[in-house]
């Protein structure tokens, strides 16, 4: 049974300079669901995220959280709504281990001194709670893990936060066939624990195969935000492409006014 919204956001415009690039968007994400979040390329989706995410302010519009209208003026405010992105190019350190990354910034002490002990076993505690079987050791360093393995480890880096609304930005953009299915897996994993789940994608494929929810940017205009079970693979190509699917009978009328 769907739930009503985590995040809501309402009319959000957004401008750089004399460019405006989102156009009274509105935006929900439901928790225990993955909601797909497609366009081409300039259609808006990094900057719509980097708005959730706090790093880029909002011109206008409502941006409400748990049914609340917050202000949302940094990452940090984001972080502390439990709002955490993953993001494309990954912000792990290869000369770190696995431990060491997923606690960056956040690192537990005893005293003065790190509780490595702790970290390790939240880090492994977290990752088997995810059914994360594929690293060999947490002591690894991350320049040794093949590129599905990161990505894995970067999302576990955001469940280990307790985050509410996970934003994976292309999390499959690199990788081959086995590794984008076990992170496809991780994607659906997370929602199945009651996680709200942003995929950002271009891969067709990949989009109907984990998401509930299917949100259609078009130059800068949300053209739809439609149930994946309710539209076709072409219906979506369609949104993207023109902002329209006449077939649904959706859309807002982009590009139908001449
Ligand atoms: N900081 C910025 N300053 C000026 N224009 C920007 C800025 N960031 C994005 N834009 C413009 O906003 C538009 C939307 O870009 P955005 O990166 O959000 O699209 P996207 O859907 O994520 O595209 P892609 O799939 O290629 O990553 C583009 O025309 C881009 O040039």
């Amino acid at each position: 049974m769907s739930q009503g919204p985590i995040l809501e956001l309402r009319g959000i415009n957004k401008s750089f300079g004399p460019v405006q690039v989102l156009h009274d968007v509105a935006f929900s994400v439901h928790p225990g669901e993955v909601t797909a979040l497609v366009g081409d390329n300039g259609a808006g989706k990094s900057t719509l995220v980097k708005c959730i995410g706090g790093i880029h302010p909002i011109d206008s519009g409502e941006y409400l959280f748990e049914g609340e209208r917050v202000h949302v003026s940094g990452p940090r405010d984001a972080a502390e709504l439990g709002v955490e992105i993953v993001y494309q190019d990954l912000a792990l350190c290869d000369n770190l281990d696995i431990v060491q990354n997923m606690f960056l910034g956040r690192e537990r002490k005893s005293g003065l001194v790190l509780d490595e002990d702790t970290m390790e076993e939240m880090a492994a505690k977290t990752l088997a709670g995810l059914s994360v079987r594929t690293v060999k050791s947490l002591r690894q360093h991350v320049s040794s893990l093949s590129g599905g393995q990161r990505q894995t480890v970067a999302i576990a880096k955001a469940v280990l936060w307790n985050s509410k609304v996970v934003i994976l930005d292309e999390p499959t953009a690199a990788l081959g066939v086995a590794q984008t299915a076990q992170v496809l897996e991780l994607v659906r994993r997370l929602a199945d624990r009651g996680l709200a789940v942003v995929l950002i994608s271009h891969n067709m494929n990949d989009v109907f195969a984990v998401s509930d929810r299917i949100a259609a940017l078009y130059l800068g205009r949300m053209a739809a935000q439609v149930k994946a079970s309710e539209v076709t693979h072409s219906q979506v190509v369609e949104l993207i492409t023109s902002g329209r699917s006449g077939e649904l009978g959706i859309g807002n009328g982009i590009g139908a006014a001449s």
